[in-house]
């Protein structure tokens, strides 16, 4: 996140961390008790291994009462996902066992009503990516506040020139942005996740490229197809 700040400690308790070898990746919400919900194109160069998730952590490194590190049974990307676009950039993650729900550990709901945040809502991204444009990376969870911006204008030739689908939208970038390792996090606008990161034109705080996320609604079917098979 740059331009941000520290979050206030577990007021976001669906936030979490993949992790390969217990360093951050990407983040991710949960949508369910045993379901986190992040990006496809995290998965990008770990060639099939698995995350691991970190749930109910502020610090990615100090001990705190109610941070645990659960182990992944399934990894399920949206087929139509790939490393050439953004399109269908969801990854869903189901955890070998159901998490342990507590005042640090929460379900976030999502939307399921398809129809667009209206331009200039204020929305919040949270996430452990990097805080500096040379890539410092926080310990602790940041935050951002950013407002939506149309489609159209973030469709502009100047921006990212109609590659925005009707299953994507996009925040504001100038100075305040999403940045490596936010992806697959939520975009959350009046207390519901709208959104997940995807990295779009993988630069960051430069208002001519409009941070990218993937709308849920549109996939709302999908993932509850996926939980649904996987269920028992
Ligand atoms: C395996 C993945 C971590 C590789 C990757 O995503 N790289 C990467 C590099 C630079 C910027 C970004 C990036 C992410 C989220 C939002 C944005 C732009 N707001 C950029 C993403």
């Amino acid at each position: 996140i740059l331009g941000g700040y520290e979050a206030r400690p577990h007021l976001r308790p669906y936030m979490a961390s993949l992790q390969l070898d217990g360093q951050h990746v990407c983040g991710g919400f949960l949508i369910a008790e045993q379901w986190v919900l992040s990006a496809a194109h995290c998965t990008e160069g770990t060639n099939g291994q698995l995350f691991q998730v970190l749930l109910g952590a502020h610090s990615l490194t100090e001990p705190e009462p109610h941070k645990r590190l659960y182990r992944v049974r399934a990894q399920i990307a949206h087929p139509g996902s790939n490393i050439h676009n953004n399109r269908d950039d969801l990854l869903l993650l189901q955890l070998e066992e159901k998490a342990e729900l507590n005042a640090h550990v929460k379900v976030l709901p999502f939307q399921r009503e398809d129809r667009d945040v209206e331009a200039d809502t204020m929305c919040e991204a949270a996430g452990w990516g990097t805080v500096t444009h040379s890539g410092r990376r926080p310990d602790k969870l940041q935050q951002v506040e950013r407002p939506v911006i149309s489609r159209e204008l973030c469709n502009h030739r100047t921006r990212h020139d109609q590659t925005i689908t009707e299953k994507m939208m996009c925040t504001d970038s100038r100075k305040k942005d999403t940045c490596k390792g936010d992806s697959g996090g939520p975009l959350v606008c009046n207390g519901v996740a709208e959104g997940v990161v995807t990295a779009g034109s993988r630069v960051c705080g430069n208002y001519k490229k409009p941070a990218i996320y993937t709308r849920i609604a549109p996939y709302a079917a999908w993932i509850d197809g996926v939980m649904a098979s996987a269920a028992g």
